[in-house]
């Protein structure tokens, strides 16, 4: 099984980076995030970046419609983008936010994990694992705007950010709902969601699957700040002034001291979770149990 698929080789397979932006941005000037003029938009087709050097940030919009279901393509897209404004130091924080009208993201795109081969499961997760190592160790501050609903794997993108705004609309739930779809949680999605909300709420929300609706999501301190949904942009460009006030390098330490035991422990077992994910997701049990939700979520449109 190939499980060296690197996910730089593959970025270079998939993109030229920085492609002009497909849509609506493509080829024109935009107002930049924080309101500067004369900035232009870059990205890649699923994800749209509005720079704004002069405040040292970007907005990462995520547009992977119908829903931001985390494909292999748009992982690979969202780790340039991350790579790119990294390697940039004029930036010193991003935005993560959703272009898709009521979804933040439905997480990890089904269809990445439904009849495919084993081959295609270890390239998939090794990207699944590169996307959280570098937004959770990210040096820059990240903020996630979540303007929708946002299922497992995006809640994990949303977790692995310093801090969280949710719109307040009882249909954003968020959560890591993996055991309603009879898979399993791995061990870094619980214990990301174990430092964020504490051993006892992560272990009864893991179990039941729970999405919790924005109010329950301050409750237990799954977002840190429930806004009206046409403020979401803004309360997150607040916050990031008290972040970006603090001295960089004491503040990206401390980030590191708080955060690297828990990557550790994946990046100590990375081929041994990879291998686990691809015996476990090739089970003809569990790819009847996804091919049934998919189904699920089909039917309910008739
Ligand atoms: C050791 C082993 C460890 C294994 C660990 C594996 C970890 C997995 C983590 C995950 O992230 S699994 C994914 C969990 N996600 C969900 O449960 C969310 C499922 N989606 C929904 O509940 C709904 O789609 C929504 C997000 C609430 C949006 O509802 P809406 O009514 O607006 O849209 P739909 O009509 O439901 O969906 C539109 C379209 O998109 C397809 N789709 C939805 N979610 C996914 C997905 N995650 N992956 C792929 N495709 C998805 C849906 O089937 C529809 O397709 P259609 O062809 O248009 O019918």
């Amino acid at each position: 099984m190939a499980l060296a698929v690197g996910i730089r080789g593959l970025t270079r397979s998939l993109l030229r980076p920085w492609v002009r932006v497909p849509g609506p941005a493509r080829g024109r000037t935009e107002p930049a995030a924080g309101g500067g003029d004369g900035v232009r938009c870059f990205g890649s087709p699923r994800v749209l970046v509005e720079p704004d050097p002069a405040a040292g940030f970007a907005v990462m919009k995520m547009r992977n419609p119908p829903v931001n279901s985390l494909s292999l393509e748009f992982l690979t897209e969202l780790l340039i983008s991350l790579e790119k404004l990294e390697s940039d130091k004029a930036f010193h924080a991003i935005i993560l936010t959703s272009d898709c009208p009521g979804i933040f993201s439905a997480g990890l795109d089904l269809m990445e994990m439904c009849g495919r081969d084993p081959t295609h499961y270890a390239e998939y997760w090794k990207a699944v694992q590169e996307l959280w190592l570098r937004f959770y160790l990210s040096h820059l501050v990240v903020i996630s705007a979540i303007n929708g609903v946002n299922a497992a794997g995006g809640c994990l993108l949303a977790l692995s950010c310093d801090y969280r705004v949710l719109a307040d609309n009882p249909k954003y739930a968020m959560g890591l709902n993996e055991t309603l779809l009879g898979i399993i949680a791995p061990f870094w999605f619980k214990d990301t969601l174990v430092n964020t909300v504490g051993h006892r709420t992560a272990e009864r929300a893991l179990q039941l699957g729970l999405l919790f609706p924005p109010a329950e999501a301050l409750q237990v301190g799954m977002v840190d700040k429930v806004v009206p949904e046409d403020q979401v942009l803004s309360a997150a460009r607040s916050e990031l002034a008290q972040w970006l006030a603090i001295p960089g390098h004491a503040r990206q330490l401390t980030k590191s001291l708080m955060r690297k035991p828990t990557a550790d422990r994946l990046l100590k077992e990375r081929d041994a979770d990879i291998q686990n994910f691809v015996r476990f997701i090739s089970r003809d049990a569990i790819q009847k149990a996804l091919r049934v939700y998919l189904e699920k979520l089909k039917q309910k449109k008739t």
